[in-house]
């Protein structure tokens, strides 16, 4: 597969386009780049309450108005206002990677229904957008039933010190998307993200099209929109189609019907764990090396009786423990793989306790990434 970075590839539109069947897909907000979540810190003067504070202060007919030079104030709240501003304020903000259209948009709008859904370049900017209370939520994919585990999320949940809190299942239906007019049959290369690509692997090769990769599948639909390309088409969404103004060339063109994508619900704070439905709970831990020891690791859940759901090996650089952890035990000098379970029991749960409490007897180092509801419903 011929791979290149989306940042050489997707370049900002700088000429006015007219796309029929749309809006205007390129006035939406900017995504939160990495520049953005670097230099913009807690909510400070950009923030909502700001932002609320100043429509509050526009209203003012004292301090606007021309002929009143008196210092800005602002209005004492009325209750009224204030039950106004609650409601308004509990939308939540939701980072997502990739542009509008994505696949990981329409999870986090299933995840958090009336939700503002912030666009981010990257995984780890969406990360860093949470942490720096720039948005509430990040929602972003970790595993789908074709194309397997992101890994590079799994690093992140390392990495990063933010909490599991939910998930969503996600029924990713791909489409061949290209400019109006082109035919399959003109297509030479098509772009989209690596997953799409490899969850369409296939039919892309039986229609014989070079592949590229891009940051996300929306953006790929955006890339050949913007250079009206007879030669290039996309893998995306019949969303972005819509959004974009491409034609729908192909419908469901993934491998199997079923394609189910899960993405994982992350915030600065945990939730309590509870009895009340089904929970599950992930997990990251290192081993000493030798015979046996993964085969101990996973007999403490065997033998409370807790099912696993996923498991996965991740290789260690040796920094990436460095940081005081709480949860930390010894590190041992060397220990080159991470294990991330899930395991279907809530952290309330005192088989799950047992369970890692016996865990934590031998293993290296250990950390519980989150303790949820299971997402039961259709994907
Ligand atoms: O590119 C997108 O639209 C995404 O939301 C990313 C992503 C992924 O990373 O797996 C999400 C779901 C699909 O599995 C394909 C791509």
């Amino acid at each position: 597969m011929a791979t290149t970075t989306s940042r050489s590839l997707i370049t900002p539109l700088n000429s006015p386009i007219q796309y029929p069947n749309c809006r205007n897909p390129f006035s939406t907000a900017k995504p939160i780049t990495r520049s953005h979540s670097i230099h913009i810190h807690a909510r400070g003067s950009g923030s909502n309450d700001a932002i609320e504070l100043q429509k509050l202060m526009q209203n003012s007919p004292y301090e606007f108005s021309s002929r009143d030079t008196l210092p800005s104030l602002p209005r004492p709240l009325t209750s009224a206002r204030l039950s106004n501003l609650a409601a308004e304020g509990s939308r939540l903000r939701v980072a997502y990677q990739g542009v509008r259209g994505a696949y990981s948009e329409s999870a986090a709008e299933k995840a958090y229904p009336n939700c503002e859904a912030v666009p981010c370049e990257q995984f780890d900017t969406a990360f860093q957008a949470v942490e720096k209370w720039l948005v509430d939520r990040a929602v972003l994919p970790i595993e789908n039933s074709l194309g397997g585990s992101i890994h590079r999320n799994y690093d992140l949940l390392l990495r990063h010190r933010l909490h599991i809190v939910g998930e969503v299942k996600l029924s990713i239906r791909h489409c061949l998307l290209a400019s109006p007019g082109v035919k399959i049959e003109n297509l030479k290369r098509v772009l989209s993200h690596p997953q799409a690509l490899a969850q369409c692997e296939n039919t892309l090769t039986k229609f014989g099209l070079v592949r590229e990769a891009v940051d996300d599948t929306a953006g790929a639909a955006k890339h050949v929109a913007l250079h009206g390309f007879y030669d290039v088409g996309a893998v995306a969404s019949f969303n972005a189609a819509k959004i974009y103004g491409l034609d729908v060339l192909a419908q469901d063109i993934q491998d199997d019907a079923d394609n189910v994508t899960r993405f994982l619900m992350l915030a600065r704070e945990p939730i309590i764990p509870g009895t009340d439905k089904p929970f599950k709970t992930s997990i990251v831990f290192s081993l000493e090396e030798g015979p046996g020891f993964l085969f101990k690791a996973l007999a403490v859940f065997a033998m409370r009786n807790i099912n696993l759901t996923k498991i996965e090996s991740r290789p260690l650089p040796k920094q990436a423990l460095q940081t005081s952890d709480d949860n930390a035990m010894c590190f041992p000098k060397y220990f080159p793989y991470l294990f991330y379970v899930d395991f279907e029991a809530s952290m309330a749960d005192q088989r799950a306790q047992n369970a890692l409490g016996h865990l934590k007897e031998f293993a290296t180092f250990m950390r519980v990434l989150g303790s949820y509801p299971a997402d039961i419903g259709l994907p």
